[in-house]
C-alpha cells in the first residue's frame, strides 16, 4: 500500500458526516464528560471515531500483512476461500458477494482471520490461512487482536453500566473461551482506472452482524446513511483515528437503545479514487451459542425500551448469534443468489424504525 504521504487528500466537496471523537484514554481515566459523549454517539448513529487507542503499529503491521497475502497468486487464496455455507472466516474474492437485491457484484476482496484460530494458533480451531496469514500470525495478527480486544472489551464494559446490567453481562457473552464468530478482517478494494467516482458500491449497504467494530482506513469510501436523512454521507478518514461502530448483536441486546446503523463503501472521493483502498476491521462478535434477544430481564432500563420500541418483536430473534452469522453471510453469496428474497434473508437489523 502507497505510503500515507502520496495519498491525495479527502476532497472538500462530498457531503461528508462528521461523527464525534472520543478519546480512549479519557474513557481510560474514568472521564465521565468522556463517557457521555461516548454514549450520546452510541445511542444517535452508532459510530464515532476513537483516538489515542494505542494500536497505530499493530495497524500498519496488519495492512502489511494484508498485502503480503492479496499479492499471493489468486490459485493459492482461492484454497482458503470462505466457501458458500456461511463461513465468514478466510479469504473473500472480488464478486463473491451480492451489493443489493438486484445481485449486483461487490469489488472488494479481503481475508478475515478468526480470533478463535489466532488465540489457539497452530491448532486450527475453525480453519487453516495463506502462508504470509501464518508467518505473521505471532509478530502482528496476535499483538493485532489482542489490542482490538482490550479496546472493545473496554467500550463493552462502558455500555453495561450505562444499561443498568449487572456487572460483566456483556462480557460474559463474549468469552474468550467459547467459540464466536470475531475476526480481523484485512480489505482490498482496487483503484478505478479513469478516475471517475461513482456511486456503485464496492462493499453493499449493511449493518454489521456483530457487538462492535473497531476500523481503520487511509481514503474516503465509507459512508453512512444518517438517522433522518436519506442521502450517504462519507466519513472522512483521519490520521491515528480509527472508526468504531456498534452492530446487530448490541442494538438487539440493548431493545434498540444502542444503534447498529446502515452504512457501506463506495470508490474514494476525487483523485482519491485512482488508489487502492486498503480497510481493516476487528470484528467482536458474541459466543456462537448466544441466542440474540434483548436482555430485558437483567435491566430495567432495557425492559422499558423495550415496551417502548417500535420493533420490539422483530428484536425477539429466537437465532443464536453462530446462527444470525451464518444466515447473513450465506444469503449475500453470489452463488447463493435466487433472486431478491435471497438477498432479504442476507439483512439484519435494518428494519429498525429508527433506519433511514
Ligand atoms: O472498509 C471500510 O471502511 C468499512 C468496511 C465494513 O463496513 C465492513 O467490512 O463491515
Ligand atoms: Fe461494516
Amino acid at each position: 500500500m502507497p505510503g500515507l504521504t502520496s495519498l491525495p487528500p479527502f476532497p472538500e466537496d462530498v457531503l461528508t458526516h462528521p461523527l464525534l471523537v472520543i478519546d480512549y484514554k479519557l474513557l481510560k481515566a474514568g472521564d465521565e464528560a468522556e463517557n457521555a459523549q461516548l454514549w450520546k454517539a452510541a445511542t444517535e448513529l452508532g459510530f464515532w471515531y476513537l483516538k489515542n487507542h494505542g494500536a497505530e503499529d499493530e495497524v500498519q503491521g496488519m495492512f502489511e500483512m494484508g498485502a503480503e497475502t492479496m499479492a499471493l497468486p489468486f490459485e493459492e487464496k482461492m484454497k482458503f476461500e470462505q466457501g458458500d455455507e456461511g463461513m465468514s472466516h478466510g479469504y473473500k474474492a472480488a464478486g463473491s458477494n451480492a451489493v443489493d437485491e438486484t445481485g449486483a457484484l461487490d469489488t472488494v476482496e479481503f481475508i478475515n482471520v478468526s480470533q478463535d484460530d489466532v488465540l489457539a494458533f497452530p491448532t486450527p480451531i475453525h480453519r487453516t490461512y495463506p502462508s504470509t496469514v501464518n508467518a505473521h500470525m505471532e509478530r502482528t495478527i496476535k499483538p493485532f487482536v489482542r489490542k482490538s480486544l482490550e479496546v472493545n472489551s473496554t467500550l463493552l464494559e462502558i455500555f453495561n453500566t450505562r444499561l443498568g446490567l449487572p456487572d460483566g453481562t456483556l462480557a460474559n457473552l463474549h468469552r474468550l473461551d467459547e467459540h464466536s464468530g470475531s475476526e480481523a478482517r484485512c480489505i482490498r478494494n482496487p483503484p478505478r482506472p479513469g478516475g471517475i467516482s461513482d456511486d456503485k458500491a464496492a462493499l453493499g449497504a449493511h449493518t454489521d452482524f456483530g457487538s462492535l467494530s473497531f476500523l481503520h482506513n487511509r481514503l474516503g469510501g465509507l459512508q453512512v446513511m444518517v438517522p433522518g436523512t436519506d442521502k450517504w454521507q462519507y466519513v472522512k478518514p483521519i490520521p491515528g483515528h480509527a472508526i468504531c461502530n456498534l452492530g446487530d448483536a448490541m442494538a438487539i441486546f440493548s431493545g434498540s437503545i444502542l444503534r447498529s446503523n446502515m452504512h457501506r463503501v463506495v470508490v474514494p472521493p476525487g483523485a482519491q479514487a485512482h488508489y487502492e483502498r486498503w480497510s481493516l476491521v476487528f470484528f467482536t462478535r458474541p459466543s456462537s451459542s448466544v441466542v440474540l434477544e434483548p436482555l430485558t430481564d437483567k435491566s430495567p432500563i432495557i425492559a422499558e425500551a423495550l415496551a417502548n420500541a417500535e420493533d420490539a418483536g422483530k428484536l425477539h430473534t429466537g437465532q443464536t448469534a453462530g446462527a444470525w452469522f451464518t444466515r447473513r453471510i450465506k444469503n449475500q453469496r453470489t452463488k447463493n443468489q435466487e433472486g431478491p428474497e435471497t438477498w432479504r434473508a442476507s439483512r439484519g437489523t435494518e428494519h429498525n424504525p429508527r433506519a433511514a
